[in-house]
């Protein structure tokens, strides 16, 4: 008879999620940036290692730049830029850590041996969560002694303004550093999806990458220009998406006889050859179709003014659909302040 697989002993976290007050973000690139400020922004000490050389300058910049956003939507009482601290070294920034969060590029094996060095250096019990926006935690936790405590804290760009997170354990992961990861990213003002297995893609990533085959396919084949998707979406379905998600959506457009009469209607059309499936090959071609297509989008912004256009959008979305403090959507949606 095969042994029974041994009981995964749950990490004994030093502190409740509640009384959480230093956080260490390792890997500081436009994740690790982005989750530094959202952490900042709540009051949080943070530390933070990244091996690049220009790893302190570029990360303050981030979050320098991520300032204003983060104003407009309320900091938290004695949050600053200043509680910032970059160390020169992993186990210093983790030392005295009541949470870490790893962003460092997504190679597998870059993941295993950054997640095994922190389990060595960090505090006993303090949950480790992975940015990671794919690799199942099961195969990134083979091999580290405190697997129990690892887990998936999968969030999107940018994390210090776009609320969700998704959690998930693998199969070491101790069930209580799942609740506990998932409670803690609530009190830090995050909105959490706790995942109950393990499924490719996460939740969100799994339908966005749907669309975004499907948006390189017609690019590929000349059917779309980029301008077009993304005003596709910009002026389409985006606009009915930020207040209510696919499904719903759709059980409107089945009129008085909501989802039932939409699949009785639409649901046959959806063997029509419209979607494609298999990625198309990234050849050359696509890859500096995408990349000029990006380029005349932006006509003339740079990256800096397309993130504070994108943050200021995001917020007056959050604001206007009652997300915010202090702001409360109507039934029309307008948005009393
Ligand atoms: N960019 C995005 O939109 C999103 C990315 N993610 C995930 O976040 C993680 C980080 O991605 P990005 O921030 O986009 O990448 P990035 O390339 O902007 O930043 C990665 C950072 O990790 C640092 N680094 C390199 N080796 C390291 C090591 N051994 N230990 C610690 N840090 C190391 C690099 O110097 C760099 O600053 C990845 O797992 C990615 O899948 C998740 C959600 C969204
Ligand atoms: C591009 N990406 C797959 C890394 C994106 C994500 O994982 C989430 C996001 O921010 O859209």
């Amino acid at each position: 008879m095969p042994s029974p697989t041994p009981p995964v002993p749950a990490p004994c976290a030093p502190c409740a999620p509640e009384d959480v007050r230093r956080v260490a973000c390792v890997g500081a690139g436009v994740i690790g940036g982005g989750w530094a400020a959202h952490f900042l922004a709540r009051g949080y000490d943070v530390t933070a290692w990244d091996p690049a050389p220009d790893a302190e300058a570029r990360l303050r910049r981030l979050v320098a730049a991520a300032w204003p956003a983060l104003e407009r939507l309320g900091l938290a009482e004695g949050a600053s830029q200043d509680r910032l601290t970059v160390t020169g070294g992993l186990e210093e920034a983790v030392a005295g850590a009541e949470f870490v969060q790893e962003s460092a590029p997504e190679k597998l094996e870059l993941k295993r041996d950054l997640l095994a060095r922190l389990d060595a250096a960090a505090p006993a019990g303090t949950v480790i969560a992975s940015s990671t926006s794919g690799y199942p935690m099961t195969d990134m936790q083979t091999g580290t002694p405190g697997a129990a405590r690892l887990v998936v804290g999968h969030p999107f760009n940018p994390p210090y303004l776009i609320p969700l997170v998704e959690v998930v354990g693998g199969e070491l992961t101790a069930p209580a550093a799942v609740e506990w990861a998932s409670r803690f990213y609530e009190v830090a003002g995050k909105s959490v999806i706790t995942m109950d297995r393990e499924v490719p893609g996460f939740i969100a990533n799994r339908l966005q990458e749907a669309l975004w085959r499907e948006a390189l396919h017609m690019v590929a084949n000349g059917e779309a220009t980029v301008r077009e998707i993304d005003a596709s979406i910009t002026e389409g379905p985006g606009l009915r998406w930020a207040v209510m998600g696919p499904m719903l959506t759709f059980a409107l457009a089945g009129g008085e006889g909501g989802m039932a009469h939409m699949l009785d209607h639409f649901g046959p059309s959806l063997k029509s050859p419209w979607t494609r499936l298999e990625a198309p090959e990234l050849d050359r071609a696509l890859y500096e179709a995408v990349v000029a297509g990006c380029d005349e989008a932006a006509a003339g912004r740079t990256i800096a003014d397309l993130v504070a256009e994108r943050d200021r959008g995001v917020i007056d979305v959050l604001r206007a659909t009652g997300r915010l403090p202090g702001a409360t959507a109507t039934a029309t949606g307008e948005a009393a302040r």
